[in-house]
């Protein structure tokens, strides 16, 4: 399956078994003229799938080589980009050169990054390999890093230059981390697409998986067009996010995952708009049962007073006011502008 996005600079999104081996022949596509490249993976991706990536990109005649870092979301922050830039100026990467990113999110924000900013931008090639990378994080372009202050708080649109999304390797992913990236699946069926969250509810979608990468994909393509930078509708994306975005810094980016935050920020997010009369009643519910599920936390001890004021960096921020994501219901969401002053008493429900 081929999509094509047509941001300002287009590019294809591949969905294909075995297509990470033949990562090489369809670079050589993008990228003409046997430029050198830099693989970027972290350190539990690296052994099992950089070897095959290497092998095929030297085959079409790229000079390759690896740059491993170590795994874990608690390592998305500047240090390791500086170690990228090293590695990239060591190999000696010019403005005709790429990145490759190989790997889950942290992999592709972080490596994105660094070739958003490297000689001030050169191009990269998404190859994800977690199921969240392969619906979310690999395509529309957002690149960054964590900070102590906030999640992906430093970063750069920078749009890759082809996405190589290949299901089979799904078959090494934990399962936790499977179960992990259905959180980001479930937020595209709550956002859009009341089918594919019922089709989620059902059960059983690691035997039919790429239909829902494709569709999940094809959602993402379609807000991502319309808002490449994020002033208008593609803030959608982000339900979820501003509770569990706060979550994972009040976690230091440790024991709680991207996917279970967004999960329980979903829960939080709705459990608010029913009591505000703006969600339909009982969709709080039905995500937090679709979680459940699938092992996923639907709730977290925080103090929802240290949650609100771990949201004071949301970029959907706009002065004193914040958008707010709520859904209606199951399948249609919209944006609720208010002033922050007001977040407070709009988080009641949460006590
Ligand atoms: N840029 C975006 O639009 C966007 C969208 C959603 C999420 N994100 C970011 O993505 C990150 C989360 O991504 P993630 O869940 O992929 O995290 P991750 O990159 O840490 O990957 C999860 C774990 O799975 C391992 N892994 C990945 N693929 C594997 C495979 N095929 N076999 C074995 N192990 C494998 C990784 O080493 C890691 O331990 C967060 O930092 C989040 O902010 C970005
Ligand atoms: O692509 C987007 O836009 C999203 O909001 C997708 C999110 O799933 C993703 O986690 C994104 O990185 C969050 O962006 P941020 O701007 O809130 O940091
Ligand atoms: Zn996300």
């Amino acid at each position: 399956m081929n999509l094509k996005i047509n941001t300002a600079k287009p590019y294809q999104i591949l969905i294909e078994r075995g297509c990470l081996r033949r990562a090489g022949e369809e670079a050589a596509r993008v990228f003409p003229g046997g430029a050198k490249t830099v693989i970027v993976t972290d350190s539990n991706v690296g052994p099992i799938y950089a070897h095959a990536v290497a092998s095929s990109l030297e085959a079409a005649g790229f000079q390759s080589s690896v740059f491993p870092f170590p795994a874990g979301e608690e390592h998305k922050r500047t240090t390791n980009i500086l170690g990228m830039y090293a590695a990239f100026s060591d190999r000696g990467l010019t403005r005709s050169d790429f990145v490759v990113a190989l790997g889950g999110g942290v992999t592709g924000d972080m490596a994105g990054f660094a070739a958003a900013t490297y000689l001030r931008g050169i191009r990269f090639l998404q190859i994800p390999t977690s199921l969240l990378a392969q619906i979310d994080s690999s395509v529309g372009g957002k690149t960054g890093v964590d900070l102590p202050q906030g999640k992906n708080l430093v970063g750069a649109f920078h749009q890759p230059s082809l996405v190589l999304i290949d299901p089979d390797t799904l078959s090494t992913l934990p399962d936790a981390f499977f179960a992990d990236g259905l959180g980001e699946a479930i937020k595209y069926g709550c956002i859009r697409d009341g089918e594919l969250f019922g089709r989620i509810a059902a059960g059983g979608v690691k035997d039919e998986i790429e239909p829902i990468i494709y569709r999940c994909v094809d959602i993402k393509r379609e807000f991502v067009e319309r808002d490449e930078l994020d002033n208008g509708d593609r803030m959608l994306l982000n339900f979820g996010h501003t509770f569990g975005h706060a979550l994972e810094k009040l976690h230091a980016y440790k024991d709680l995952t991207h996917g279970e935050a967004v999960g329980i920020g979903m829960v939080m997010m709705s459990r608010c708009g029913e009591a505000a009369g703006l969600t339909e009643p009982g969709t709080a519910e039905k995500i937090a049962r679709v979680l459940s599920e699938y092992g996923m936390p639907v709730s977290d001890p925080a103090d929802p007073d240290l949650i609100r004021e771990a949201t004071q960096v949301d970029k959907k921020s706009r002065g004193d006011n914040i958008n707010l994501v709520l859904l209606r219901h199951i399948g249609e969401s919209f944006l609720h502008p208010i002033p922050r002053a007001e977040l407070g008493r709009f988080m009641e429900a949460l006590s």
